[in-house]
């Protein structure tokens, strides 16, 4: 198995870029080939202890099946960076399909965010086993081709880290319960199956409120603590305290040790996912290649918002002993110039008023502070809007005043309003 997905016997597979781990439960041979690869048998593996989680979680969707949906596993994994807890959720959500479940598979990592873009959170369908050579993006790229139905709901966070502006991923997280909680009531074996959440690697305590909010909201009832002893203890007291408040919240927490296998990741190793993962969203897998088209777009025609403080002017320019005051969900019109080269956008359903002129204006606004909020219009809507999809500056044209954007759908943008991200991805041919 590949984390919790039976590979074929006598079939060859390939990967690239990757770090894995092989299980066997009764031994097997296995050839391996290729260039720059470290293959190495391990001695110790933490699979027992997964396995009897899985186990538990499927007793608990048994007992949920059978009409006592409060158990149905809605569970979190948080750990440090790099403790597997990715890993781990994959492995989870394809033994749960193995079983014939239904479970949903809700992605809080903001920065490696698995089914789609970095910079979102997302919930997702999971019917099939996650895709063994391709992984969430192979899932979510057979989803766009031929299973609309299990694609990810996604919304657009715009920052890097929960911890940079925990008042808006709050708030999308809040929209994301309500997007489940219509779901599970529209499917039963959705409903029984549970949540799989993974989450932001931390084991900054103070940055936990994050965490915390979203134990609440998604209803966690298994909390699972991976590689970390400090981080269970901590959060197994935290729990304790906020059942206090909330009687009806019983969230158990469970500490797991993390795989030896796990490969830390350098900034340079993680850049190189990120790109793999947007390259993907636009252009597919190997298997499952997507054609992305490049449209025309004049200023005019288009809003770009963002929602939070404007990363482009940090609190450091400032005057000195003048603080920022934090305006969260403030929504800013981006100016519409070269800093939005390379930009991965989120089309949004917002619809712009038909007479509404942009006072973004691009090139006239130079100087301005390009953080100021649109005096014309009320953006407020933008806070919490799903994305639809997403499109890649790729090229600018300042003087003809339009921008190229590379999309996987092809035609005019659908929709003017866009919201900007923080991740920004050049296309190597
Ligand atoms: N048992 C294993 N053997 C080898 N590599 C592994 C194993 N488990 C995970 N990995 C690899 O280690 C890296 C880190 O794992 P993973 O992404 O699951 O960690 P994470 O805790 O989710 O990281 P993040 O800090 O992004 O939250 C990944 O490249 C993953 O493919």
């Amino acid at each position: 198995e590949l984390f919790g997905a039976e590979l074929g016997s006598e079939a060859a597979y390939t990967f690239s870029g990757f770090n894995g781990a092989i299980f066997s439960w009764q031994g097997c041979t296995l050839s391996v080939s290729g260039d720059n690869h470290t293959a190495y048998v391990a001695g110790e593996t933490p699979m027992d202890s997964y396995i009897n989680v899985h186990m538990a979680l499927q007793q608990l969707r048994v007992q949920a099946h059978n009409g006592d949906m409060g158990a149905a596993p809605r569970v979190m994994i948080v750990g440090p960076e790099d403790s597997g807890k990715t890993s781990l959720a994959r492995l989870l959500l394809n033994y749960a399909v193995r079983m014939d479940q239904k479970p949903l598979f809700v992605d809080l990592d903001t920065a490696g965010s698995s089914m789609t873009v970095p910079g979102t959170v997302s919930v997702t369908p999971v019917t099939k086993t996650i895709d063994i050579e391709d992984g969430f993006m192979g899932y979510a790229t057979s989803a766009a081709v031929s299973r609309p139905v299990d694609l990810p709901l996604v919304w657009q966070y715009g920052h890097e880290l929960p911890s940079d502006n925990p008042v808006l991923f709050n708030i999308l997280v809040d929209k994301m319960a309500a997007a489940i909680d219509k779901r599970v009531a529209a499917d039963k074996t959705a409903a029984a199956s549970g949540l799989i959440v993974d989450t932001h690697g931390s084991t900054d305590i103070s940055k936990l409120e994050t965490i915390e909010h979203a134990i609440r909201t998604l209803k966690i009832n298994t909390l699972l603590v991976v590689g970390n002893e400090r981080m269970y203890s901590l959060l197994s007291n935290r729990l304790e305290t906020m059942s206090q408040g909330l009687p009806q919240l019983e969230t158990t927490a469970i500490k797991l040790a993390k795989s030896g296998g796990t490969v830390d990741r350098d900034a340079a190793y993680r850049q190189q996912q990120t790109s793999r993962t947007i390259k993907q969203y636009f252009y597919g897998t190997t298997r499952e290649p997507l054609t992305s088209f490049p449209t025309v777009v004049n200023f005019k025609e288009i809003s770009v918002l963002r929602v939070g403080e404007d990363v482009r002017a940090p609190s450091s320019t400032l005057p000195l002993g003048e603080t920022r005051k934090l305006t969260d969900t403030s929504v800013f019109e981006v100016d519409l110039d070269e800093s939005l080269f390379h930009s991965v956008l989120a089309v949004t359903d917002i619809v712009r008023p038909a007479d509404f002129v942009s006072d973004s204006g691009a090139a006239d606004a130079e100087g301005e502070d390009a953080t100021k909020p649109s005096a014309s219009y009320d953006w407020n809507e933008a806070v919490g809007v799903q994305a639809i999809g997403f499109v890649n500056v790729s090229k600018i044209d300042m003087e003809k005043k339009r921008f190229t954007m590379t999309s996987p759908v092809a035609g005019r943008l659908p929709k003017q309003v866009l919201l900007d991200g923080y991740v920004k991805w050049m296309e190597v041919v």
